[in-house]
């Protein structure tokens, strides 16, 4: 930052990726560059979940399995950890005892992080983390825009009585008028409901929905566009539930349902939104209990890896350095 070239990734060629503790794609800690562009942030909490719990394991199965991660981008011709300066700030000590505290935990450490200027992409956790996150977000941007690749809606009210779940995250941040009701989507969405009337209650909150099955019809790149129209040049929060993906692609996760998109299709549609102005992202639900041969965590990276691209773009973009480096 501030004119020197950003420290990137261990290089592979010299000290074997599997050696040493693992950040996000080898990248320094953010104590050892003081300030990022892009902050990589794990939060190891999933008291909220509804079925198998683990994500709060997920945060560091991602760091691992991002030790392959090589600098350039072909997908999007960059080299992200070039253009701008990428850091791991670890992970957000949340209790899990505590669901309300938790959330206004992650906030705090949200606000700090974001504080600095820098963007968020977070790893790790169950849903109910997008709910502080976003408020966090909002508090800077205003009211964003949502993009949200799930298996499920998220937009249910509650379980068991609580507010603040996996299921619920999204109608609280509507209800709390941190999203942009104009631009609200669903991608991936699929699988058994518990009444009609969970798509009609989203429908009125504003969320257009993408089936997985619209995704394998119409196609990667035809998605792409629709949902770049909708979200034109709005500050945009992409949140990802690896459970998006089919269970063949990401078994490791708590709520599997058959039927998802290909990790091909999810990262063909995030390259399509390269141009979008993205301020943070979060890659939830991967629980590596119920992983095999880092199936999930390998597309929870490259997830990533995609996304921090795009914040990296934008980033050089608006200091006048050429993306393509
Ligand atoms: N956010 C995730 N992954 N799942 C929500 C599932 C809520 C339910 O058990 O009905
Ligand atoms: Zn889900
Ligand atoms: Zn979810």
């Amino acid at each position: 930052m501030g004119g020197d070239r950003p420290r990137g990734p261990v290089d592979s060629s010299r000290v074997p990726r599997y050696a040493g503790p693992a950040t996000f794609a080898r990248l320094p800690r953010l104590d050892e560059v003081g300030a990022a562009d892009v902050a990589v942030v794990g939060v190891p909490f999933d008291s909220g979940v509804s079925y198998r719990p683990g994500a709060r394991f997920g945060g560091n199965a991602i760091r691992e399995a991002s030790r392959l991660l090589r600098p350039y981008n072909p997908a999007q011709d960059a080299s992200p950890f070039a253009l701008a300066q990428v850091a791991d700030a670890g992970d957000i000590a949340v209790n899990p005892f505590h669901i309300n505290e938790a959330v206004e935990t992650i906030e705090a450490a949200a606000d700090e992080l974001l504080g600095t200027g820098a963007r968020l992409m977070t790893l790790g956790g169950d849903h109910t983390i997008a709910l502080p996150l976003l408020r966090s977000v909002a508090k800077k941007h205003g009211p964003v825009a949502l993009l949200h690749f799930d298996a499920h809606l998220d937009t249910w009210d509650t379980y068991f009585g609580a507010e603040y779940t996996h299921g619920t995250p999204f109608r609280r941040a509507v209800e709390e008028g941190i999203l942009d009701t104009s631009a609200l989507s669903h991608v991936g969405t699929r699988g058994p409901l518990y009444g009609k009337q969970d798509l009609t209650d989203d429908e009125k909150m504003g969320f257009g929905i993408v089936t997985s099955a619209d995704v394998y019809r119409r196609g990667a790149d035809e998605v792409a566009d629709q949902l770049r129209q909708r979200i034109g040049d709005r500050p945009l929060y992409i949140s990802i539930d690896i459970d998006c993906l089919d269970p063949a692609h990401a078994p490791g996760t708590g709520t599997p349902e058959a039927g998802g998109m290909t990790s091909r299709e999810l990262l063909e549609i995030l390259r399509g939104l390269a141009s979008c102005n993205l301020v943070s992202a979060d890659v939830v639900e991967v629980a590596p209990a119920y992983d095999h041969a880092e199936i999930t965590s390998v597309a929870a990276s490259h997830t990533a890896y995609e996304l921090t691209t795009i914040m990296s773009r934008q980033i050089a973009a608006a200091r006048g350095v050429n993306a393509g480096a």
